[in-house]
């Protein structure tokens, strides 16, 4: 039987209309749920209505799982969906915030902050591009990208999540938005959500909003700030997402002024974060029904539950019958959902295939993501008076010696959500290691030591031309990541001083935001802010060795110590170690 919804030469509007027209409540609020994959089977999609699944940070169907792996399990939740009486398909969202990052052999692009110090938003398009292939290799078509948080303070656990402490530089980034669900032809109208097809990905625009303003860093706590400063720091960013179409916004866990972001009225569809609307009260859950009511009736459209799907689904239909959620706002939030899945063709292809299987991790992908390592490193200082230069180094030395815990580490260089939602030390996936780099960047004829943690013994007994010092913050996310004191992982203090103090050394930090670094500056003859560069360490040796020249600048101010945060470039007492913007330039040799 010919049915409106099903013809693609329909207008989207008329689907819509049609489709909503035969929707029983119960396939409605099923189209509002999403459900974390570990409680999803086709079963659960058939008799719930689910209109979406996610993968939590980490939750893949099986270690080093590959992308047919990924499809067979995508593909069979998606027949469950596609069994129902009118058969929607479902939507499977992930976290590829630096390249499909769950999945093993994926390539990691370098964290936002790094990105930001790039200032090339064609570049960070290219890598929406690229990340677009890497999640449809998984068969997944829907990511929670990009984090347009404008982070104020890097006491926060996510400050790396954030492309700029300053929102213009936030602003120039959400063209990755562009790479992810494709360019919008000219004749789109601007604010509607825009996927091209089955290459591209429905993106996310998160977390709405304010999540990098809250006091004191503390993450999910409250912004406090006034309607001028939250509109001139932390929503610019979502205008210029909304015109590029961004397919889906999600709420921040954060408050606002004291109200809770995931409760508060006033955008594609509009997504909750994880157990969001649970946290509306405290203790969070205290009362489910409350959650329920407050956050749809704030618009959120879609709720990532992401476990007690039944409750949620009881507790929202009973909502309904008793008139205190609207069946207005119901309709609302599925036209939205609807108009998505419309939007990206989900109904014509429904279906995952291993058609782009040879993307994930492709060499292509891990060229531009050393590319973009290059472009992200800043150089602090390079030399001692009287000024000589110290980078680029010589690839023919005598003897060279690495050092420090974050020289071959690639679970250390990835940082957080890498893998593990928290990333982890060690070999995580495939790529290549700063000390990998450096070794197959020098002369064959230069040798290349490798020592953790020398000792002064060590130092005294062996002659060196020079040393490379990696060092930097470990792996973490969101609140694990809140930081007050804001030092490098131990050792590293140790290391430079045994190391510099014996023998002329740069020093490349690892971390996710400004650490303490001004207490060793004068024992270093240079520094470099290498930021959490994902797999393509070689980047970072291409510029050491100057094949290429350092053009990065600082996406954040450089404090000179915790006592001074928060501290933004544009405040009255600004007294940096290195200011926002700042960046010693080498031209490539
Ligand atoms: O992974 C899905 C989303 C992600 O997109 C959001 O940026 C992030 O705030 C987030 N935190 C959790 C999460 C938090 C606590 C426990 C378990 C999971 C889940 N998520």
């Amino acid at each position: 039987e010919y049915m409106k919804y099903k013809d693609p030469k329909q207008p989207i509007n008329t689907r819509i209309k049609d489709l909503i027209g035969r929707m029983t409540l119960a396939e409605k609020i099923g189209q509002m749920t999403q459900i974390e994959r570990q409680v999803a089977s086709a079963d659960v999609m058939k008799k719930y209505f689910i209109g979406s699944i996610l993968s939590g940070g980490g939750s893949v169907p099986a270690p080093q799982a590959s992308p047919s792996i990924w499809v067979s399990m995508v593909n069979e939740f998606q027949k469950g969906a596609l069994s129902t009486r009118l058969g929607i398909p479902m939507i499977y969202g992930i976290d590829a915030v630096h390249g499909n990052n769950n999945v093993y052999n994926a390539t990691l692009f370098p964290h936002n902050v790094g990105l930001g110090a790039t200032r090339d938003p064609d570049l960070i398009k290219r890598i929406g591009e690229a990340t677009a292939l890497e999640v449809r290799a998984t068969g997944i078509q829907y990511t929670f990208a990009p984090c347009i948080a404008v982070c104020r303070d890097p006491r926060w656990g996510r400050c790396y999540e954030s492309y700029s402490e300053d929102h213009t530089v936030v602003q120039q980034m959400t063209d990755i938005i562009l790479g992810l669900q494709g360019e919008i032809p000219v004749n789109h109208t601007k604010g509607v959500p825009y996927v091209a097809g089955k290459d591209k990905v429905a993106a996310c625009a998160k977390h709405f909003v304010g999540d990098g303003g809250t006091h004191n860093g503390i993450n999910e706590n409250n912004t406090i700030i006034d309607e001028h400063g939250l509109l001139s720091i932390h929503m610019p960013p979502y205008y210029d997402s909304i015109i590029k179409g961004v397919a889906t916004i999600m709420v921040s866990y954060s408050s606002l002024n004291g109200v809770k972001m995931h409760a508060n009225h006033d955008l594609g569809f509009v997504i909750s974060d994880w157990l969001g609307i649970d946290r509306i009260t405290s203790p969070p859950g205290e009362n489910y029904t409350y959650s329920v009511q407050a956050g749809i009736n704030a618009g959120i459209d879609m709720v990532m539950v992401p476990y007690n799907y039944t409750d949620y689904i009881d507790d929202l239909t009973s909502l309904v019958h008793k008139g205190i959620v609207n069946m207005n706002r119901i309709d609302d939030a599925v036209r939205r959902i609807l108009r998505v899945k419309f939007t990206m063709g989900l109904f014509e292809n429904p279906l995952a295939d291993l058609s782009f299987a040879d993307q994930l991790g492709k060499k292509e992908h891990r060229e531009l993501a050393r590319e973009a390592v290059r472009k992200s490193l800043v150089l602090l200082k390079n030399g001692n008076p009287p000024n000589q230069q110290f980078l680029p180094l010589p690839k023919k030395a005598r003897r060279i010696l690495v050092a420090g815990s974050h020289a071959s580490n690639l679970g250390y260089q990835c940082g957080g959500w890498s893998i593990q939602w928290m990333g982890s030390s060690g070999d995580i996936t495939t790529g290549t290691t700063i000390l990998d780099a450096i070794k197959s960047t020098v002369a064959d004829s230069t040798p290349v030591v490798y020592s953790e943690n020398p000792d002064e013994s060590f130092m005294k007994h062996n002659d060196f031309s020079f040393a490379i010092v990696v060092v930097g913050e470990p792996p973490y996310s969101e609140t694990v990541g809140d930081s007050t004191d804001l030092t490098i992982l131990d050792p590293g203090p140790d290391t430079i001083r045994t190391v510099c103090s014996a023998v002329k050394c740069v020093v490349v930090i690892v971390s996710g935001r400004p650490v303490v670094i001004e207490p060793y500056v004068p024992l270093m003859e240079a520094l470099v802010a290498a930021w959490l560069p994902g797999t393509e360490g070689q980047g970072v040796a291409d510029v050491l060795f100057g094949d290429y020249g350092f053009t990065g600048k600082l996406p954040r101010t450089w404090f000179k110590s915790v006592d001074q945060l928060p501290m933004n470039v544009g405040d009255p007492h600004y007294d940096p170690l290195y200011p926002f913007g700042f960046g010693l330039a080498i031209n490539s040799s």
